[in-house]
Order: structure tokens, then sequence, then C-alpha cells
């Protein structure tokens, strides 16, 4: 075996718990745990600086872009953005265009991504012909092919009939794949492009109420049910979809969800600027939404963290607010977002945290070598946090192609500083490793 590609991490604390201890890593895996470790020869030596070591994290729904919007975001430049977020893998949704919904697509995505080879970039295929909603698409050769599916959404759109995804759903388990659904009934949102409640009210803003996500997740629950398979929610964002998820599990019913960054640090208070930054699906809920949500992370209710990076050009948020694209960016500032609402309050401590970043959205997809323990034997895809670097967003700063994010000037106390991916070093010292 040879050394060169040996990689010794001094002195990081494992889940920021204990002392300060020494990862030896070669050949893709971790090989040694211990105080003290001698460097092998040749060895690349990283000060652990009394960080926090977490397995590398795992992103169920990102948007790159890649093909059709290069202009906003490619899957280099979303690898980059990924990588110094912390993560090992992201899901790459099938919005795209041409849509994700044939294999020619999805497997230019995983190829593209091993390509740039920042961070594993699985393909999400569409569930219907064009994100159409009426037509099943090939959802089984896309999970042959050589991007293996596993994942599929019409992301972006709701699956709203509900004979479709009832079909949808037999099918995805007689596959062994998952769908993810964008609750949203597009009966209830004609002309919304905020939350329903006070604040758009007065701003006249047309309303998205919360019933129109909560209908979905209590039907598609029944249709799980029935058809004996896994759901998964995308971005949570109601008081009332915590209480359909506590009821559906009460059931036995194989339901799962996400949460983002931004449901559990923003409210719709930010709309009053009437900035197109903070236009985002679902809306920017009240502030009672976002302490139900962050109860519901820490419960395990809402099983896991998920960014819905959603770039967009600057021609298309700058603009009127009801003419703004929905999405933000996520990918960089998520663990400085999590470390804000779930740690700094108690939530959560950080092996609280790999879990909902990293080890529950694994096993939700299915990701056999991510959201694995930290422990000899096991894929070097790790983290390292610190959990006191003070830092400021701003968007040129950033590696995505486009700058939307909703914490441009906002001061974060966390930040990832280095990203292994099977033990090679994608960031370190928070820059890109080529
Ligand atoms: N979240 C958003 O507001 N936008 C997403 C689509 C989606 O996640 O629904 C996008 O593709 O821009
Ligand atoms: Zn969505
Ligand atoms: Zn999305």
């Amino acid at each position: 075996m040879s050394e060169t590609n040996a990689v010794l991490i001094r002195g990081a604390r494992i889940y920021g718990e204990g002392e300060p201890q020494d990862v030896l890593i070669s050949d893709g895996e971790i090989r040694e745990i211990g105080a003290g470790l001698t460097a092998p020869e040749g060895a690349d030596v990283i000060d652990g600086g009394d960080q926090v070591l977490l397995p590398g994290f795992v992103d169920m729904h990102t948007h790159l872009r890649e093909p059709g919007r290069e202009d906003t975001e490619t899957i280099e430049t979303g690898s980059a953005a990924a990588a110094l977020g912390g993560f090992t893998a992201v899901f790459a949704m099938a919005n795209t265009s041409p849509v994700a919904d044939s294999v020619v697509v999805t497997d230019h995505v995983w190829r593209r991504g091993q390509e740039v080879g920042l961070v594993d970039v699985h393909p999400v295929g569409a569930v219907t012909v064009g994100l159409e909603g009426k037509q099943l698409a090939e959802m089984a050769t896309m999970a042959a092919g050589v991007g293996k599916v596993r994942m599929f959404s019409d992301d972006g759109h709701c699956v709203y009939d509900p004979l479709i995804m009832r079909r949808a759903l037999e099918y995805s388990s007689a596959l062994g794949v998952l769908i993810a659904q964008h609750a949203e009934e597009p009966r209830l949102t004609v002309g919304a492009v905020a939350h329903e409640g006070p604040t758009a009210a007065r701003l006249g803003l047309g309303g998205w109420p919360r019933a129109a996500e909560e209908s979905i997740v209590a039907r598609d629950a029944l249709l799980a049910r029935d058809a004996g398979a896994r759901v998964h929610i995308c971005h949570a964002s109601t008081a009332g979809t915590v209480e359909l998820l506590k009821w559906a599990r009460g059931q036995g019913i194989s339901i799962t969800a996400e949460v983002t960054p931004h449901h559990l640090l923003l409210d719709d208070s930010r709309l009053e600027t009437y900035d197109g930054v903070n236009r985002v699906n679902p809306p920017l809920r009240e502030a009672s939404d976002v302490a139900a949500l962050r109860q519901a992370l820490a419960d395990g209710v809402v099983d896991c963290v998920a960014t819905d990076h959603a770039p967009h050009a600057e021609q298309d948020k700058c603009c009127e607010f009801s003419q703004a694209r929905p999405g933000m960016l996520g990918l960089e500032t998520s663990l400085a977002i999590i470390a804000r609402t779930m740690v700094e309050t108690g939530l959560l401590d950080w092996r609280g945290v790999a879990k909902v970043m990293s080890e529950r959205p694994a096993e939700i997809v299915g990701l056999p070598d991510q959201g694995r323990p930290i422990a000899v034997g096991e894929p070097a895809n790790l983290t390292l946090v610190d959990p006191d670097r003070e830092w400021t967003v701003h968007g040129p700063d950033l590696a995505s192609v486009a700058n939307n994010t909703p914490y441009e000037a906002m001061t974060f106390g966390a930040r990832v500083t280095t990203t292994l991916l099977r033990g090679r070093v994608t960031v370190r010292d928070g820059k890109v490793q080529a």
C-alpha cells in the first residue's frame, strides 16, 4: 500500500465530543484514530485545530441548473459550493432544461459530477415526462443507468393528480426507489407569491395558504399507506405539516421529510422590503412555523436538512417581487444556519447535526458509503467545522455563479474549513482544492 495518499488530521474533536484525536486516512478509508499518531512519510497533515469532525454532509435537494441555465450554476460551480459547504454527496433536481426525465440527462449529470470530482452529484429523475404531471417517466431505465437514479421528483411542480401519484408510488416501491414530493396543491396557489397571512395582506401580495402544502402531505401519506410505499416530503414549511407527519408516523406510514435552512431561520417579516431575494417556494412562513420546524427537526419528526439550493440570475431576482423567480442559494451557508438555529439554541448537539445533515439523508436515499460512523475501516467522507469562526456572507464571494443569497451581509459563528471525499481533500482552509 502506498503511503503517498495518506492524510493525517491532527487534533480534531470527533462529533465535537471528548478530547482531540488524530485521524489517519489512506486509500479512501479511515485507518487509525488515536492521540499522538505518527504521520506516515509524505502524508498530508491537516491541523484539526480542535475543530469538530463530522461525517460529510448529504444534500437530498439541490438545483445545479446544468443542463440549460449554466448562466446561473453549473455542475462544476455547484460542486465547488457543495464542497465548501461540507457536502460529499448532493442530489441534483430534475427541473433542468431539458428536464432530467430520461437516462441521457441523468447519466450526463452523474458523469459530469464524477469528472469534476469534488462531490458525488446524484441525479434525481423526473416522476413525469417534462414535469407535466400527465405521464410517468421511464423511472426503471433511469434507475438502471450509470447514474443509478434512486430518487425521483417533479420538484418545482407538485405531482398533483392523485392517480398519477398513486401509480408513481406503486411503481417506486417495486423499483426500490424514493419519490420526493413538492407538496403544493396548485389550485390553492394560483397567483401566490408569499405566505398567506397578515404580512402578505398588508403588502398586497398574493397568498399561499398553509393548506396548499398540508392537503398534499395528508393525501400523499394516505396514498403511500395504501401502496405500501415510502414517500418523502420536500421542504416542509408549516406547523401543520409537522402535525401531519406525527400522525402519519403513528399510523405506521413510511413518510420522511426535510426542512431547509431558510425555513429554520427566516420568516415572512423579511418581505417588508419587497426584495425578490426573499421569494421562495414554499414561501417563508410565520415565526410560529419556524419554531415548530426547529422543534420537529430536534425531535426527529422532520428527518433531515436539505438546502433546496436554487440559483437564479440577477435579472430574474432583482425585479418586482411578484415577478422574481422563487428560490435562494443555500449550499455554502447551510452549516452556519444550522449552527445558529439548532446548535446555538441548544436544540441539537454536533452529533445531532451529523444525524440531520449526513446520516439520515444518506439512509433515506440509500447511499451505502455516506453518513457512515467516524470509525476505523469506514469511508473517509468527512467535514471539519470550526464552531467559533465568525464570517460575513457576501454573494460574490460564494462559488455559485448566481448571487441570490438571502443572508447577504449577515454574520455567522460557524464555518466549514475542510472537506474530504473518499480521503481526498476537496476543501482546505475554506478553499477548493483543484
Ligand atoms: N424552491 C424554489 O423556490 N425554487 C426551486 C424549485 C422548488 O424547489 O420548488 C427552483 O428550481 O428554483
Ligand atoms: Zn420544491
Ligand atoms: Zn427545489
